[in-house]
């Protein structure tokens, strides 16, 4: 009898494969990085071909890992970086251009022409999102116009538009040889062309950004049985798909409504059930689809959406070079006894939540005479719990629902002083669960929860539990006096970019 179930987590920056056993106790895991790819400034680009052949990769060797046979797994779930979108060939199974990823900023033009004509709130009743390049439709509208033959492909049904996880169930399931093309409801609310009431996409939307119906792939629940795997391995149940942060959120088994986690990756992602009627915001968050389980009724989210956080680290890792390895961020950071009144403002991709400001761009400030590479590495990593502080304190106005204390996991995570830090600047405790790889294990959950793996969501919660918390040790006034000084650095890095550059 299958006694694991399997879930890929193909991510911003790498693809994993993580086994689970019943008890939600990680078996074996594998993962692979793949380039990221920039070729202007405000572009960035994935090869979805070397997506799918590291998918294909970590499957076969988590598999050989945990020493299991494809017949041992219950099923397979799939979880996956949101809003990055692609076209490909049905007939070749060739992508027509790279990936656009989500962070990519190419659109910010088109973006800002349609909300001089209503604003940037003008379809958050019909999608829950802002007008942003963030989210797929510009990307999709983007490729259609500017890939050579692109849209007459996507007119007469031969071009097929899907976010990453359309194209790897699609290739899972057979290819150009009968592959499944599918979304799960979590994606679509983030391409800002399905409409939240009806979980379909919406017609009008469609009109805005020139999409042809034909080559989207069919909206299906997060957890149900959608088919069987052929490749790499054939005849294994493909029983969920989730939008990373939404698995995440599944995998803190956040299923009540006012239950939130925060998610510390390359960016960080904090969701708040909300229950089964969708939430509007007003405090510059977005509306999106918790999940929806076999054709039940969908439980939907608010969520606060940051752009860059682990990837701070990463630049002055890749970029500037002052550290080898992102953990080495922290012992760098604790060569300085506080930020010395640095601040960084990471604005690569303009600001999300709550901000929206596609003309803000990075910044440091603050520098004196006095400041060493100890204050950046500290400012950087407190940008990160001063951005999370923002969003919180937005999810708390538009809930109504107070948090009192904030379920993390991530990469980020795993560094002590963030952790602390942030409890210190929300002054609430934070708390890392003991399976830290939330976001493949909500996979692994909606797919064993489709194929009867796991019966209830009780199951579920009874795998949850506390690796470590932190407390708040900083004064009031410290407090205070910080996170005012985040907002003044924010405000000066509004207006960079010019509307018409
Ligand atoms: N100890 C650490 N301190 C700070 N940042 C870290 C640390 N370890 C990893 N990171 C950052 O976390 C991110 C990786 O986390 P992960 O959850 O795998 O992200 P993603 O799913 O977005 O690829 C990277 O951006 C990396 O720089
Ligand atoms: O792949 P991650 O963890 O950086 O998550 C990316 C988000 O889904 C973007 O919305």
């Amino acid at each position: 009898m299958p006694d694991a179930v399997g879930a890929i987590d193909q991510g911003t920056t790498s693809t994993r494969f993580i086994v689970f056993d019943r008890r939600g106790t990680i078996l074996a895991q594998a993962q692979r990085e793949h380039e990221q790819i920039f070729p202007r400034p405000g572009w960035v680009e994935h090869d979805p071909r070397e997506i799918w052949r590291n998918t294909h990769a970590v499957m076969r060797e988590g598999l050989a890992q945990a020493g299991l046979e494809p017949r041992d797994l219950a099923a397979i779930g799939l979880t996956n970086q949101r809003e990055t979108a692609l076209l490909w060939d049905r007939r070749t199974g060739e992508p027509l251009h790279h990936a656009l990823v989500w962070q990519d900023t190419r659109t910010d033009r088109q973006v800002a022409a349609l909300a001089r004509d209503g604003g940037r709130d003008r379809f958050r009743g019909v999608t829950g999102l802002p007008l942003a390049s963030y989210f797929s439709a510009s990307k999709l509208a983007w490729l259609l116009d500017h890939v050579d033959g692109a849209r007459a492909l996507a007119e007469d049904g031969t071009a097929l538009f899907g976010t990453i996880d359309s194209w790897l169930v699609w290739n899972l399931t057979g290819g150009p040889d009968g592959g499944l093309h599918v979304t799960d409801v979590t994606n679509a609310s983030r391409t800002q062309l399905m409409s939240l009431a009806t979980l379909d996409w919406d017609e009008a939307m469609l009109g805005v950004f020139r999409i042809p119906r034909g080559g989207l792939p069919r909206i299906v629940s997060s957890s149900a049985v959608l088919g069987e795997t052929r490749d790499p391995f054939p005849g294994v149940a493909v029983g969920g798909i989730l939008g990373d942060q939404q698995a995440a959120l599944f995998g803190q088994t956040c299923f009540s409504a006012g239950e939130a986690k925060n998610t510390y990756g390359t960016g960080c992602f904090a969701l708040m059930n909300t229950g089964p009627e969708p939430v509007a915001s007003t405090a510059g968050l977005v509306t999106t689809v918790a999940y929806q389980l076999d054709g039940g009724p969908p439980a939907y989210a608010l969520e606060g959406s940051i752009a860059i956080t682990g990837a701070l680290v990463q630049w002055l890792r890749d970029n500037l070079g002052l550290i080898g390895a992102s953990s080495e961020i922290e012992g760098l950071a604790r060569s300085a006894e506080d930020n010395g009144g640095v601040y960084v403002v990471p604005a690569f991709s303009g600001l999300y939540a709550p901000h929206w400001r596609d003309d803000a761009r990075g910044l440091i400030i603050g520098l004196t005479r006095f400041a060493h590479r100890g204050h950046i590495a500290r400012a950087c990593l407190e940008a990160t719990a001063y951005q999370t502080r923002e969003v919180l304190e937005a999810m708390e106005r538009d809930s109504g629902c107070p948090i009192p204390e904030l379920r993390c996991d991530g990469g980020m995570t795993g560094n002590d002083l963030l952790m602390q830090f942030q409890a210190d600047i929300l002054d609430r405790p934070t708390l890392r669960p003991k399976v830290s790889e939330t976001t493949a294990l909500g996979a692994a959950y909606a797919a064993g929860l489709a194929t009867g793996f796991w019966k209830t969501l009780e199951d579920l919660r009874d795998n949850w539990a506390v690796d470590k918390r932190w407390h708040p040790r900083i004064e009031a006034e410290e407090r205070r006096a910080l996170f005012a000084g985040w907002g003044r650095a924010v405000e000066r890095s509004f207006g960079w970019v010019e509307e018409n550059a």
